[in-house]
Formats: structure tokens, sequence, C-alpha cells
């Protein structure tokens, strides 16, 4: 079958390019292994389940994945000819993608935040952060937006939603007006025995994407193309869309699991395990998952407590299900849809709408301990990663926290390694006053109403713990190691980017691998939800409550707020900060982090917060490598080095001897020991430099002889200048 003829309506036919462009895309976009295929195996792997879930999705489409009974799969078989369709995406698409952002690692979301699977650091378990099929992005095919006009039961309120986001008119072949990639979320009920007049219900739940060329594309349902296809896309209960495998052939049949719909049943059960821990848990607790440490007074995060449990809860899916099932679920879609639209312009489940200006989702990166990730695209088509906290129920010092992330943000705005915030809107107006005036006078009770914050991001393509585990992955055997000029060159990013909030007073107090984001090549760091101001009377800071993650944690960090032997209050400070770096790099050469072997939560806090413990050094190639790692690593926090000293170690920055007249006289030994002592210190370096000079050389620096007593004392007095300036800078330092 000729694959243009399966061309609906040619989005811009004005366009001649249009169809090699679209092809060249999708050569580009293709995934390895499926170019020469008409069936489309499985390609996202998106959940894995630990355990046999009675709730487990799977997809019963004709998997070739000898695993598919424990994963949630796309498996999209598509008869001839469907494969030539595929081949019509556009490469303009590609092009305007790299315009909107999208560049070649956006194939690393395969693995990253669309269906993130996130491994604890040290045990390598599968965590599972979102569960969200999406990124129509990837341009494996799509339907044709061209199509939509004629398909009269595409309600008038998503189109309008269209038209509205993107202020452009919709004509025939375009509906959603300008050229740029977007997905929208809708749920496609059901659309049986689609083809080029087929109606296609769109609500909340499906993917549609418009696509470069005002196409829309139903995505993940079809990845293939559906024209000319009878497709079953039925949802069922449980978040699954059943494939018309009866269809006729040259008819492509398709799939689609609905991971949004199980991840708000499992949102549901979240709440109601929250509702249960309220009950049990007024006081304060310390809770663990795995890897992430949290101590909350009041209410318990319960995103903290039971993270994975989006995907466990997934409900299980057999594809065959009960018509009677579907209808049920329909009706109840489309009412929550139909009641949600009269009382917004816009559906919530597609849109997010921060300060009045709509972001349209495009999938779910991730989620953390307290919010969701999610990408979204602007009307301006620039792409955004916005992150949701849920306020509602939190104590207010909790709900003060997280708001306090956008004032460090605003902050840090400008600094070109942090992640850059771009809006943000927090429904709780008081609470964002009283953080922005930095008092906190509503200290009891919780925030009741439907309280969120939204903030909208720079985009990162990925993180330094998805780098890591792919550069190990690369590694042939097991006593390889990571090349040295990477690290350097990384290392040397996260320390810049960790001086800059040191610089302006901030502990992050969180600071891992998957902090770190790659933005256009450089790392930039995120997530300032735990993060803490120093005070401008003292140099460390005391914490309300201790959050981190567990192998990253400084042992201060365990006692913050308690009483040391002295009786003095353990406080953090920046070294807390510069020992996660330590555990950072220690991951980076090794492969695991300094505590690893410690698999339990007691097991870890006993060996971290024992002064005696030694941790293990495997020896390197390069020596200065372990005591960079000692530097950070230090048990005694006053011990660690400061970033400008770190910035400085000859791991990154070769040590040059000094010049050898100078050093091979006595009389300067003792200046040259405090050079030795502040390398880090450019100024203080050249004070003690300037001042062996004029020990070594005094007429050098003079034209006159030393016979009078004024040249004398002219010269003793410029020494005392310089030695002031510089015991005066070395007090500045210690003091930083
Ligand atoms: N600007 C961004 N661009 C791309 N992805 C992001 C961005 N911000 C956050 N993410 C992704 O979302 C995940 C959760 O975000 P974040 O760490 O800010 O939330 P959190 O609730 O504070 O999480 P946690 O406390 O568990 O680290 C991150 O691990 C990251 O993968």
């Amino acid at each position: 079958m000729d694959g243009k003829s399966n061309l609906p309506i040619k989005p811009d036919p004005s366009s001649p390019d249009f169809l090699r462009h679209v092809q060249a895309a999708l050569k580009r976009h293709r995934p390895l292994g499926s170019t020469q295929s008409n069936s489309f195996r499985p390609r996202r792997t998106l959940v894995h389940q630990p355990h046999d879930s009675p709730e487990t999705s799977t997809v019963d489409t004709p998997s070739q994945d000898p695993n598919a009974q424990n994963k949630v799969q796309f498996s999209n078989t598509v008869p001839q000819g469907a494969n030539d369709v595929k081949a019509i995406d556009l490469e303009s698409l590609s092009s305007h993608m790299s315009s909107l952002g999208f560049t070649e690692m956006e194939w690393v979301e395969g693995n990253q935040p669309e269906a993130l699977i996130g491994f604890n650091d040290d045990s390598k378990q599968p965590k599972v952060l979102q569960t969200e099929p999406d990124f129509s992005l990837r341009s494996d095919g799509g339907i044709s937006c061209s199509m939509l006009p004629r398909r009269n039961t595409v309600t008038r309120d998503n189109l309008q939603q269209f038209r509205n986001f993107l202020s452009q008119p919709a004509t025939q072949s375009s509906v959603v007006g300008p050229s740029c990639a977007t997905t929208t979320s809708v749920n496609s009920t059901s659309a049986p025995m689609m083809n080029s007049t087929t109606h296609l219900h769109i609500e909340s739940g499906t993917r549609v994407a418009a696509g470069p060329f005002g196409e829309i594309r139903v995505k993940p349902i079809t990845e293939s193309v559906m024209e000319s296809a009878n497709i079953d896309t039925s949802v069922k209960k449980g978040n699954i869309i059943s494939v018309d495998k009866d269809a006729a052939p040259g008819q492509a049949s398709d799939s689609c699991v609905d991971a949004e719909l199980a991840f708000k049943e499992s949102e549901q059960s979240k709440e109601q395990q929250a509702s249960m821990l309220k009950e049990t848990s007024n006081s304060k607790y310390v809770s663990w998952d795995g890897d992430k440490l949290t101590e909350r007074k009041e209410v318990a995060d319960v995103s903290n407590i039971q993270p994975q449990a989006s995907v466990s809860k997934a409900p299980s899916v057999n594809v065959k299900f009960e018509s009677s099932n579907i209808e049920k679920r329909e009706k109840a879609v489309s009412s929550r849809s139909s009641s949600v639209n009269k009382k917004r312009s816009y559906d919530p489940d597609l849109f997010f709408k921060v300060n009045g200006k709509l972001y349209q989702r495009l999938g779910k990166i991730g989620s953390g301990g307290s919010s969701e990730v999610h990408k979204v695209i602007s009307s301006d088509c620039k792409i955004y990663a916005l992150k949701k906290i849920k306020l509602k129920g939190r104590d207010y010092a909790t709900a003060y926290g997280f708001c306090q992330e956008i004032e460090y943000l605003n902050r840090l705005k400008g600094k070109d390694n942090i992640i850059q915030l771009i809006d943000y809107e927090v429904t709780d107006k008081a609470l964002l006053e009283e953080v922005m005036k930095g008092t906190l006078s509503i200290k009891d009770g919780r925030v009741k109403d439907d309280g969120y914050i939204f903030m909208v991001l720079e985009y990162g393509e990925i993180d330094l713990a998805h780098m890591l585990s792919q550069k190990w992955k690369e590694l042939d055997g097991p006593n390889q190691t990571i090349d040295e000029n990477w690290l350097r060159f990384y290392w040397q990013q996260i320390l810049q980017a960790v001086n800059t909030i040191h610089e302006e007073r901030i502990v992050h107090s969180d600071l891992k691998p998957a902090n770190f984001l790659l933005v256009k090549g450089s790392l930039k760091l995120i997530d300032f939800g735990i993060a803490k101001a120093i005070m401008s009377d003292t140099t460390n800071i005391q914490r309300d409550s201790q959050v981190g993650t567990l192998s990253y944690m400084s042992p201060e960090a365990f006692m913050c707020n308690e009483t040391d032997a002295n009786g003095n209050i353990i406080k953090c400070g920046r070294p807390s900060d510069i020992w996660s770096l330590g555990c950072i790099l220690y991951q980076m050469v090794y492969g695991r982090t300094p505590f690893s072997e410690y698999k339990t939560f007691w097991a870890k806090f006993k060996v971290i917060t024992d002064p005696s413990h030694e941790i293990t050094y495997e020896p390197l190639s390069n020596p200065w490598l372990v005591d960079l790692m000692k530097r950070c690593l230090a048990w005694d926090r006053n011990q660690r080095w400061r970033i400008p000293q770190l910035l400085q170690h000859p791991f990154l920055a070769p040590h040059v001897p000094p010049h050898p007249s100078l050093s091979q006289d006595h009389s300067c030994k003792f200046i040259q020991l405090i050079a030795e002592t502040c390398t880090y210190d450019s100024e203080a370096s050249q004070l003690c430099h300037q001042l062996q000079r004029l020990l070594v050389d005094p007429l050098e620096l003079t034209t006159h002889s030393l016979n009078s007593q004024d040249q004398q004392r002219s010269l003793l007095s410029q020494m005392s200048e310089l030695c002031i300036q510089l015991r005066e800078r070395l007090v500045d330092t210690d003091i930083k």
C-alpha cells in the first residue's frame, strides 16, 4: 500500500517540501530497530512492577516482549501501509522541535521523565516516579489534525480551548493554529471503527497532539497513524484502551494505556492513606522511603512515605472488558469533565493556569517527595517544567517551607547554574505574603482550601543521576572508571552551582545527583524545597525539620538541633552541603555512594554518625581524586574544605609550584607555609607572594638603596601593611 495514500488530508498542501521534511523527521525520531518493520514493537516499558499486583496494568496487544506480563507496554501493530504512514511525519517538525528546545537529548526521556523509573542510588531498586504515558513529541506518527474539522464529535469546548490557547484561528487544514508541537491530554472514550470518517471522542485523559503543522495527533493511543484504520479505542475501567484486533486488513490497530487515570486513582488512595496518617501522627516523626529521610512535626507527608504507591496501585487491566463497565466509565468521565468545564474556561486536565497564562500539559516528568513536575508548553510554544505542590492539609510551617523555594529561586534569578523560575502562583495568597515578608504568623492549623503552589521552571533534559547510570552502562568492565575529564567537567559545574547558592548564603540541604539537571549542556541546580537561608549573625543554620536524602546526608544533618558533647547545638551549614558533594563525587568515581553497603536506615544512621568510622577508598590512578573526596567527606565539619578551596584543588587546578628562588629561601618559610594553606584564595596568595618578594629581595621593589632610615621605614610599613591585609584576609575566609 502506498503510504502516501494513507494520508487523510495534508495539513499544509501549500508546502512543497512537506513530505520530504516529514520523512526525514521520522527517520531521525524513529526508535532503533523499528525502521524496517511494519510491526511496532513495544517501545516503552513504562513501569516496573516489583511484585504481582492485582492492579498491574498490561495491554493485551500482540507484544513480542517476553516480560510483557510485568510491564505496561505500548504495542502498536500496524498493518502494511501504516509504516508508510509512519514515515509521513515531518522533518520540519524536527527542526521545529529543535527551535522549541527539543534536542537529541529528548530521546533520553524514554528512560527518564516520561516513564521515569528511578533507582535508589544504593539499592538500585526500581523506584517508579511517575507513570503517565506521553511525549508525542517523538514523531512516530500520528493523526492529522486536519481530520478534526470533519469529526464532528470532537467537543467544541476542546477546540475552543486549542484556539484560545494558541490564539490562532482554526482553519480546515489547521485547527490549532501555528506550527508548534503540543500535546493535549484528553480521554478518548469510544471511537469504534475509526477510519477516515471516524468520529473521535476527545475527553479528558486521552492524548491529542497538535503537531508542528497544525495537525492533531492522538498519543499514545496511536503512535502509528490511524488513518484508514478501524480502531476500537475504548477507555476501560482501570485505564486501558482496547485494540480492535479484528480490524480489517489494511487497517491499523492500536492501543493506549491511560496511566494518567491510574495515577489519579493512586492519588486517591494516597489521600486515603494521608487521612489515616493524620489520625495517627500528630507528633513529630521520621519517615524513610528507602533513601529519603523526612522529619515532619505534624502532618505526614504522604508522598514521602509511599512514593511508589502510584504504580503498585495501578489497576490490573484486561483488554476485554465488559461493555457496561466501559459505559459507566465513559459517563463518569464525561460528566466530570463537563461539570469542570462549566466552572472554568479551560480543562484542568489539559492545562495548567499560572497567573492567567495557560500551559498545556505534555506529560508528567516526575514526582518528588512533595510535588509533581510536568512538562508543559506555553502558548508561545516554549517548553517548561511546571512544578505543582499540593498544600492542602499540610501544616503551615511545612507549606511555608515549600513556598520559600520561590523566594530562593527569585533570589537566584539570572544565575546561570541555577534552574530559572519563569513564573509562579501560590493559591494561598496569605501564605505567600508571609513568606515574602519573612514572617510566619499563621503558625497553627493546616492549609485548608485547595492550596497549590505552581512554579514554571526552565526545562531540564536529563538529571545527573540518569547521566551517571548511562555512563556506567557504557563502561566495559567492572574495574573501569569514568573518564577523568568527564568527571572534572561536571564536578566543576557542580561546585560552581553550589558555590552560587553558598555565596547567596543559602544551604541546599538536599544535594544529590537527581537535583542537578542538564540544560543545554550545563548542569543546573534544582529543588530548593528544603533549602535554608543562613542568618546574617551566624554561618550556620538551625532547622525546624530535617529533610534530606539519606545516602547524601551529612553526620550533622542527622543530629541537627541536638546538643553535642560540649552542650552546643549542632547546626547544619554549608559544610553539610560539602559532605553531600563528597557523596556525589564518590558516586561519580566508584559508581556507588560511600555507605551503600549499609542497607537499612538504622545501619546507615549508625555508620554515618560514627566519627570513628572510616570510609573506604579504593586506590585510583589519580591520587588527587581520593584526596579530593577526603576533603569533602571529613567527619568533622570544620575540617571539610569550602567550595573556593575545592575549586582550586589540584584535581581541578594542577598545582603550580612556587618560584624556586622564593621557596628555597628559609627566611620565607613562614610566608610560604601560609601561602600553601590559602591557595584557594587568590587574594591571600597574592599578598603572600608580595611579602615573599619583599623579604627575598627588597631592592627589587625600590630603585634606591636601603641605607636611609626613611627608606627602611617605608619598606617596613609596606611589609606591615601587607601583613595586616593578609591577616584580615585570613580572618575573612575563615568566617566564610
Ligand atoms: N526544571 C525541571 N526540568 C525537568 N525536570 C524537572 C525539573 N524540575 C524537576 N524535575 C524533575 O522532577 C523531579 C522532582 O522534582 P523536584 O526534585 O523539584 O521535586 P521534589 O518534590 O522537591 O522532589 P524531592 O524532594 O524528592 O527531590 C526531579 O527529580 C526531576 O527529575
